[in-house]
């Protein structure tokens, strides 16, 4: 028997029919919607006469377009994006498929909200209209996004043709120092290998460094793994892995789960699988991160210094740099460590969980929200909402002057109200930066969760070691 990737083994298992070299027929085990990508899914497939063979496979969460602000019923004032989240409404019911709705207790980002009620399990074909459906390779299924017209395939069939993608190992040993999290961890790798570093791939993350991660840390690894231009993530999917699901899966007991587990423990790369490009990085190098340009691979670490674009090879490099400088307004060589944000945002699906609230709470504890910053929080989900509310953590934050919000995408994307002015510079848990991602002409600076809490408390770029060590 030839080995094979865990990659190889999970398009296999799921694949119905080969169509040719590149291609095959795959079964989707589980398909997610929001409410931005799937009204056109829908109308085809009701113009062509189609109807939702299996309902239950397919799950639907209003995430981008939905107000945050606190009130007790959300009201979508903007009319386009009313009309998104009805339409998503009506033909949910149409066809039966779940819904997590506006005023749902359990609404959120569908990529937080989905893995939090045990429908994200290992070995599975996960597939959205939304590029971080990488996330789930966090807990071994293979996600990735998809176009409009192949949701209305999926709707149609539950199936997709799927282009073959090439693998990946990417291999992290060693041990995170204190300060640096998975989110400085993808960001230093991303830098590394570049936006497109990883295009055409599936990567597969291994090594000691992940094996030590938490599952809500691998979601962020995974979730921004489509950020260096891979097409899924994915980790061999371990006890941790196993006992994230089986606290939130119900439906899992007796011979359904011994199944489980033993499925569990054949979702991994043989020893002498072959991949078609590897890197390896060490964990104990990894510093905090912070972007300082327009692209998540301009990234450097905190106390490092903007590049200068005349040092840079001419040509296209040079040339995004120096533009993405312009935009930025910041100065070749300039330290990022002390250039002051005007507003802080924490959330999205890349750190809006639970950990990294905590992790907020654990910076802010004793501190203030900086004069003339602007700091909000948008839990993930309502589950994480309401977790956090019970930890204390909303109260601790919103008495040191952060905005407690709803869940949502918010300012991730800023496809609702939270709309950030031109020239505002934003310390954000995101996972893009983009020009006009947070809003026209706004500048974004990605960073971890901790970070961003320093950012918010100093009112400026900062080292949160060096911080811990002050106060500490
Ligand atoms: C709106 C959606 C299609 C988009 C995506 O695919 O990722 C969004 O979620 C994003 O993060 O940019
Ligand atoms: S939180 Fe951001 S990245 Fe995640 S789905 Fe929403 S808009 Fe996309």
């Amino acid at each position: 028997m030839t080995s094979k990737t865990l990659y190889a083994k999970l398009v296999e298992s799921h694949t119905v029919a080969v169509l040719d070299e590149q291609n095959v027929l795959l079964f989707c085990d589980l398909h997610l919607m929001n409410e931005y990508t799937s009204p056109q899914a829908f109308a085809g497939l009701h113009a062509a006469g189609h109807d939702v063979p299996v309902p239950g496979q397919n799950v639907a969460v209003v995430s981008h377009i939905i107000p945050t602000h606190p009130v007790a019923e959300r009201v979508i004032a903007d009319p386009a994006s009313a009309l998104q989240a009805s339409n998503l409404k009506r033909n949910c019911e149409r066809h039966g498929i779940p819904l997590f709705d506006t005023n749902d207790r359990l609404q959120g980002i569908e990529h937080v909200v989905s893995p939090e009620h045990g429908m994200i399990r290992p070995g599975m074909v996960v597939i959205c209209g939304d590029s971080h459906t990488t996330t789930y390779g966090a807990l071994g299924a293979l996600g990735f996004g998809i176009g409009t017209s192949e949701v209305e395939h999926v709707l149609a069939t539950q199936t997709l043709v799927y282009r073959l993608a090439l693998s990946m190992r990417i291999r992290v040993d060693g041990e995170l120092p204190a300060g640096a999290t998975a989110k400085d961890l993808i960001l230093m790798i991303i830098g590394r290998i570049g936006a497109q570093g990883a295009r055409g791939y599936v990567v597969e993350f291994c090594g000691s460094a992940i094996d030590a991660l938490s599952v809500e840390a691998r979601f962020t690894l995974c979730n921004m793994a489509v950020e260096a231009g891979a097409r899924g993530a994915l980790i061999a999917p371990d006890d941790k892995a196993m006992d994230y699901v089986l606290q939130r899966a119900a439906d899992i007991t007796g011979a359904v789960r011994e199944a489980a587990l033993a499925h569990c423990r054949t979702l991994h790369s043989d020893a002498d699988a072959r991949f078609d490009a590897e890197h390896r990085f060490h964990a104990g190098e990894v510093a905090p991160h912070v972007t300082w340009g327009t692209s998540p691979d301009q990234v450097i670490p905190v106390d490092g210094r903007v590049p200068n674009p005349e040092r840079l090879p001419a040509g296209a490099e040079r040339g995004s740099a120096e533009q993405a400088l312009r935009y930025v307004a910041l100065s070749p060589d300039a330290p990022l460590e002390g250039t002051p944000v005007q507003h802080v945002f924490i959330g999205s699906c890349t750190n809006g969980r639970i950990e990294d609230l905590r992790a907020v709470a654990d910076v802010v504890r004793g501190r203030r929200v900086a004069p003339g910053v602007r700091a909000m929080v948008v839990p993930g989900s309502g589950a994480v909402m309401a977790q956090a509310e019970g930890e204390g953590i909303a109260a601790l934050l919103t008495a040191a002057g952060f905005e407690w919000r709803k869940p949502g995408c918010s300012m991730c994307l800023a496809m609702n109200d939270d709309v950030l002015a031109p020239g505002v510079r934003c310390a954000s848990t995101t996972n893009r930066n983009f020009e006009g991602r947070q809003g026209r002409g706004a500048i974004t600076h990605l960073m971890s969760p901790a970070m961003a809490a320093a950012a918010a408390v100093t009112g400026a770029i900062t080292d949160v070691r060096k911080l811990e060590r002050l106060h500490g």
